[in-house]
């Protein structure tokens, strides 16, 4: 039996379309990946905590989905929007099929409406609050007054919300190729790791080249931090508005001023960027997908890489102690940054993909470049 279900966007748009989810609501802001694959990577990152998101590409479901590719322990995302779910899910790691998944994470969904007109409108407008109502009965103006009744991201500091509540310690690697066993590599640089909402493939690909990882709750102090005597401090990934993460923009500030390496990754890199005094903004619908051409700007190289989030660290507010790094060659904003007296940098878009192309993942590198001088220097 098919289930019925609506999309009301805060514009007063409306899609009909078919239900592949539990019965119920959601509501959240409405943003568009463009990535091929890589829908249940998307679904299970923090990152996209009360976003309902749309996938351009029209058949999502083929592959099924499996317990191994997931970027944390839950489905975080408010939502899923599609155009057409196979009938058939085919693949030899799959488990259950996109719907089931859904199902057993309660999971609201909508398929079978027009998703590029959705885009357009996303993109024309910026990214809008919606929801999704899914059951026999639909009411149009209940469910858009849920869409505008949804507060907006601005303001809304979730980093602290979808953290850990208590430290832990990580040392996986990455998978081997079929993705059965995990690499471990002696672990050389102790590493604490802030989760905002951290991706499990930043661990992996810290744990990779040598890091054993503390993972603490994002309202960790600096002096409990200092306490573990790291070498490093990593800022991770995670969802919501940075401009209100006081707590850890403070934290952040006595790790600039005690000189340990930092590295920041997305909402890390926007804490970053507001520890050093600039500012961040609110893009108009953000930059969500798996190709999105960068520019490191000393070299000129560009590479191609995975992006997910919604503000942005203004270039022009920038104090004369941080230079820009990397560029986004799609609308020319901030992708980089690396401060010219302590040894601390960030990039907005995701080195460690998942999913999406692997061009910046030597930005890890760096960090351990810098432990490493650390470590020589108090031996
Ligand atoms: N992936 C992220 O860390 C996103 C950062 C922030 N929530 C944004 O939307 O810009």
């Amino acid at each position: 039996m098919t289930l019925p279900a609506l999309l009301a966007l805060a514009d007063g748009s409306l899609f009909h379309g078919t239900g592949i989810g539990v019965e119920g609501t959601t509501t959240g802001e409405v943003v568009f990946n463009t990535a091929l694959t890589g829908y249940q990577e998307i679904l299970t990152d923090p990152s996209y905590s009360r976003q309902i998101v749309t996938l351009t590409y029209p058949h999502i479901g083929n592959t099924g989905c499996n317990p191994v590719d997931v970027e944390s322990d839950a489905v975080c995302a408010a939502g899923l929007i599609i155009r057409d779910l196979p009938l058939l899910a085919s693949n030899w790691r799959s488990t259950e099929t996109l719907q089931d998944y859904l199902r057993r994470n309660n999971i609201v969904a909508i398929s079978d409406i027009d998703t590029r007109r959705l885009t357009r409108i996303l993109r024309d407008k910026g990214a809008q609050n919606g929801a999704i109502v899914t059951g026999a009965a639909i009411d149009a103006d209940a469910a858009l007054a849920a869409a505008r009744a949804f507060p907006g991201l601005k303001g809304m500091d979730l980093a602290k919300v979808v953290s850990t509540t208590a430290s832990y310690a990580w040392n996986d690697g990455s998978y081997d190729l079929d993705r059965t066993e995990f690499k471990r590599t002696p672990g050389t640089f102790r590493v604490v790791a802030y989760d905002f909402g951290i991706k499990h493939n930043i661990l992996r690909m810290l744990a990779d080249r040598g890091c054993d990882i503390t993972v603490v709750p994002a309202q960790t102090s600096a002096q409990d931090v200092f306490a573990l005597k790291p070498d490093g401090v990593f800022l991770s990934n995670g969802p919501g508005d940075p401009e209100p993460c006081d707590y850890a923009i403070a934290a952040i500030k006595q790790f600039v001023a005690a000189r340990l390496p930092l590295f920041g990754i997305c909402l890390g890199h926007q804490l970053l960027g507001l520890a050093t005094g600039a500012s961040t903004l609110k893009m108009k619908f953000g930059h969500h997908g798996a190709n999105h051409p960068v520019i490191d700007i000393a070299s000129g190289r560009v590479m191609i890489s995975s992006q997910n989030h919604g503000f942005a660290v203004d270039e022009a507010t920038l104090p004369a102690n941080v230079k820009a790094t990397h560029r986004s060659l799609f609308d020319g904003s901030l992708q980089g940054i690396a401060l010219t007296d302590a040894p601390a940098y960030s990039f907005q878009g995701h080195p460690e993909a998942s999913p999406g192309p692997q061009d910046v993942a030597g930005l890890f590198d760096p960090f351990i470049q810098m432990m490493q001088s650390r470590q020589r220097a108090a031996a």
